[in-house]
């Protein structure tokens, strides 16, 4: 570019400099006063002016709309108004018309300087500070995006001014140095580093102030919690011959799991009461003449009652369930029964596989505990050797195969493994035991079905969504006869809960008292002390608008989706529930993206889901690849528990159908018998369409996406947010981004290539062997020595309109950096049991149904071993179906604390339909009892 005059001067109304006080350029009633964006750029042409800088300096952006060789041009001059250079035209192109417009302000900040330099200078690094009225955020959104960052001042809803004030610009670095040409020192860049850094926090600050905060404590009082007195717990006695250093472990117990322990070791050897006023063990108690009498019952035996030996362990995540169970299997190492193996097996979700293997690696002192992990396509080892081992470790899935009941075993029995079942086992452990909450799941009968002279349960949420959710547990457990049997459970405590009996409360509240153990990390003793001390959690509410081209799709589809549903009512199709939550999944896939949506979708909806000459849609035709991919996801789905669309609770006998919808074998076939046809979308669909798992997901799962790299551009105001405020976040801290969608975690994936931030991938889909290098890699904490940003690894081409800055990682392949920044996990496949507390900011993208499962995914870092501030960004966009899952998921919260409490439920299946459906159909603002016609 052709150097030009600097004392010509642009006119006046132009101008954009740091003097000007923003009530001056500005409408009095839409102050330019809020930092909306900042830019890192250069001056450029540095070589052709005699304007001089030092780094930290102030300068004065000048338009020059007559400039002859760019009218974008933008002047950057020192504060005695000579010319230092130019902004670089892409910068100028953007930021010119806003300044033409009168929408913003800018003001320079320079990075590094000329001033002293021998050199010849062609380049400066300058941050660009662009200011403007947040009022004005719809509009000025979508201009800065891609280009600029936007900062607090963009984010608060519309119609509300931000109250935060403009954070700080940065101080200049402690020397007037030369330019970047002339490398800095290295005090100097450590010095513009923390300047930087501090920057950030301080703009982050501004942002969060002007944001909802949530509050925690309420949402960490379980409803468990309302069962268990604290008080009691507190005093239970500790283990007196706990192992710890030196005895078996690398570490000493914490109180609480010592006294875990010892209540362990006592619910391991119950023993009858052996007179009249002894307390009752597990409802049985001594009366006259030596008859046991049931108090769940209300009935006597005279033949001594076996009691059960075990129990459920309910600390809340992070509290150390684990260690204590490797002290339980250390301290009753020696107690062996002559009619049972001495080897405990442990069952986990895949996900945690490799947590337990770690945790015995890290706590216990090598050859304290043999053990073995059973799992993968070839599990070559018999009985015999197996169960030599003192812990043996598993998964839901191996054991639902190798069960006697399962397909294979009634096809070819003998070559079917079953070595599992062929050991009587000391000990059975369930990690992560809601698993089988829905008894007539696989994994649940063959966890029942096991030999084994103690039995455990782990689970922080062993309720989930009703009391119901115990039955299967106190199944496997055997513990507190009748209660343990599925019908007997259902007479003497749900059907009492329902009916609004306060019996069946008190019954409920004794029972979970002797079976089960529950600290939370709120608990204090006596002194005041919490149970272990955490650092702080803050959740914070980002409430998003989506911008105009987002909602003007996103109100098309809900105005539509309204009409469909109501049609669906209207003709009391008995899938209405499965129509609404098809509907409903696209409704929340376009507030994240609309590139989730597909092509065609506002058509169909338009047309009521028909072809277009008023057909019903055709079946969808499957190459052999389509069908590997569906079985994969149907791989996906059962490994994150997906519910079956139409019972609504975890899938028995899972298939999904050729147009990729999942569901129980018995619901859709019954589906189909009354329509041909797909309940979600409405496909034509017949039993041949329907495809079950070919093999456990955990053998064969390479990560593939679930849009093709080249699906829908689209945008997503969501995406913006999480990268402004990954920006923002101090460079060593590390982040955990989850979303139900895998699809969003591939936009969102994308998009972080495109940032240059370093990322690895979390999801159901992958091996076990994957997800633990990928565990470890994200384990590894920033190293401040390293580059931010390291060469790119990228297995598939990066697709970002604009050229990308850096590649980081990509979905699968093996970083050359160690700083990775962020884990992006499914929601369903990465809440369970993983320690990720090398993160300390968790983003959780979309809202869950289920409280449950979002306080699972904070408790991926708020656990022991988190040493920073804990930081929970709730992202919801305004005005969506999103908002009112929120309200949702508090009525459920209600719902179970009254199921609790004794009042009464609802009766008949009618109104239970009625209440499932009116979640659904408050989503729309529907009259609810349509639902139920
Ligand atoms: N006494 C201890 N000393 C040192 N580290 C400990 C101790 N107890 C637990 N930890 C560590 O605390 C972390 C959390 O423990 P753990 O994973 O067992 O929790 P949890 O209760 O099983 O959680 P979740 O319900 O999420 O599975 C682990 O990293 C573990 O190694």
């Amino acid at each position: 570019m052709k150097p030009h005059d600097p004392r010509r001067r642009p006119p006046q109304k132009l101008q954009s400099t740091p003097w000007t006080t923003r009530e001056e350029t500005a409408e009095p009633d839409e102050p330019l006063d809020v930092l909306v964006a900042i830019v890192r750029s250069q001056v450029v042409g540095v070589q052709y002016y005699d304007g001089l800088v030092g780094p930290g300096e102030e300068v004065r952006l000048i338009r020059q709309p007559l400039n002859q060789y760019d009218r974008w041009a933008i002047q950057v001059q020192n504060i005695g108004s000579r010319q230092v250079g130019h902004l670089p035209r892409a910068v100028a192109a953007q930021l010119s018309p806003l300044l033409d417009a009168s929408l913003v302000v800018a003001e320079g900040h320079m990075f590094d300087g000329n001033l002293g330099s021998r050199r010849k200078i062609y380049t400066l690094e300058i941050m660009v500070k662009i200011y403007g009225s947040p009022l004005k955020r719809n509009i000025l959104w979508p201009k800065l995006r891609g280009w600029a960052t936007p900062t607090g001042g963009l984010l608060p809803p519309s119609g509300q001014t931000s109250s935060a004030s403009v954070a700080p610009p940065l101080p200049p670095p402690p020397t007037a140095g030369p330019s970047k040409n002339a490398k800095p020192t290295a005090a100097q860049a450590e010095a513009l580093r923390q300047a930087q850094e501090q920057q950030k926090a301080n703009t982050l600050r501004a942002t969060l102030d002007t944001m909802e905060k949530v509050d925690d404590e309420r949402r960490r009082n379980g409803l468990l919690d309302q069962l268990l007195s604290a008080e009691d717990i507190l005093q239970l006695p500790v283990c007196p011959a706990a192992p710890g250093k030196g005895k078996g472990l690398r570490v000493d117990l914490l109180k609480h799991q010592s006294q875990a322990l010892q209540w362990a070791l006592e619910r391991e050897n119950p023993t009858l009461p052996k007179r009249e006023t002894d307390k009752p063990v597990q409802f049985w108690q001594l009366r006259a003449g030596g008859v046991y009498f049931n108090l769940a019952a209300n009935t006597p035996q005279k033949t001594p009652p076996v009691l059960s030996r075990g129990a459920i362990c309910a600390d809340a995540m992070g509290l150390g369930k684990t260690l204590t169970m490797l002290a339980l299997i250390l301290a009753t190492k020696k107690h062996a029964s002559p009619s049972f193996s001495n080897s405990t097996l442990i069952v986990v979700p895949l996900s945690v596989l490799s947590n337990w293997e770690k945790q015995i690696g890290d706590h216990c002192v090598p050859g304290a505990l043999s053990h073995y992990v059973y799992y993968g396509p070839k599990r070559d080892i018999g009985a015999n050797e197996l169960q030599r081992f003192d812990v043996v470790i598993t998964t839901y899935q191996v054991i639902a195969s190798e069960h006697a009941e399962s397909p294979g075993h009634a096809k070819k029995k003998s070559k079917v493994q079953n070595t599992l079942f062929q050991i009587r086992w000391k000990r059975i452990i369930l990690d992560e035991a809601h698993t089988i909450r829905n008894p007539k799941t696989k994994a649940a009968r063959a966890a029942c079905a096991f030999d084994a002279e103690r039995r455990w349960c782990l689970a922080a949420t062993p309720i989930i969504n009703s009391p119901k959710d115990l039955g299967s547990l106190l199944t496997f457990l055997r513990i507190c006869q009748p209660l343990d049997d599925e019908d007997m459970f259902k007479r003497l405590v749900l059907r009492k809960v329902k009916n609004g009996d306060p019996a069946g409360g008190t019954l409920l509240r004794n029972l979970m008292t002797i079976s089960c153990l529950r600290r939370t990390k709120e608990m204090q003793d006596a002194q005041g002390n919490p149970l272990i001390p955490l650092p702080s959690v803050e959740m914070i509410r980002v409430q998003i608008a989506l911008p105009p081209d987002a909602r003007e799709f996103y109100d098309e589809i809900e105005e539509l989706s309204r009409d469909r549903i109501a049609d669906y009512m209207r003709s009391g199709n008995t899938m209405v529930q499965a129509h609404i939550l098809s509907i409903l999944t696209r409704m929340r896939q376009a507030v994240l993206h609309t590139g989730l949506v597909p092509r065609n979708y506002l058509e169909e909806l338009r047309r009521g889901g028909k072809e277009p000459d008023n057909t019903p849609l055709q079946a969808t035709v499957l190459t052999a690849q389509d069908k590997i991919q569906l079985q994969a996801k149907l791989g996906q789905a059962i490994e994150e528990c997906t519910e079956c669309a139409i019972c609504f609770d975890e899938m028995t006998d899972p298939r999904i159908t050729s147009c990729g919808h999942v569901f129980c074998l018995d619901c859709i076939t019954l589906a189909l018998s009354k329509a041909q046809q797909c309940p979600m979308d409405r496909r034509a669909l017949s039993l041949g369409d329907l495809h079950a798992a070919e093999m456990t997901p955990e053998l064969t799962q390479a990560p593939f996406r679930e849009s093709s790299p080249d699906s829908e551009e689209g945008s997503s105001a969501k995406i913006d947010q999480l990268v402004q405020l990954l920006k923002l976040t101090p460079r060593e801290d590390k982040a955990l981004v989850f979303s139900q969608f895998t699809s969003f975690l591939d936009k969102i994936s994308d998009r972080l290539e495109q940032e240059g931030i370093t990322f690895v991938r979390f999801d159901g889909r992958m091996s076990a062997k994957r997800r633990e290098e990928t565990i470890s890699q994200f384990s590894i904490p920033y190293d401040n020595d390293e580059e931010e940003v390291s060469a790119p690894t990228s297995t598939r081409k990066g697709k970002g309109k604009g050229k990308q800055k850096a590649k980081a990682s990509s979905y699968s392949a093996p970083h050359t950096t160690n700083n990775i920044k962020v884990m992006l996990i499914s929601l369903k496949a990465g809440a369970l049991g993983l320690n990720l507390t090398v993160a300390n900011h968790v983003f959780l993208m979309d809202p869950w149904w289920q409280e449950g499962i979002e306080s699972q995914a904070i408790d991926r870092v708020n656990r022991i071993g988190q040493t920073k501030n804990v930081r929970v960004y709730q992202m919801i966009a305004e005005n969506t179906v999103e908002s009112k899952v929120l309200d949702i998921q508090e009525r459920k919260k209600t719902m179970i604390k009254d199921a609790f409490s004794g009042s009464r439920q609802r009766e008949t299946a009618r109104q239970q339909r009625e209440a499932r459906l009116a979640d659904l159909v408050d989503l729309f603002n529907l009259e609810a009892t349509q639902a139920a016609r």
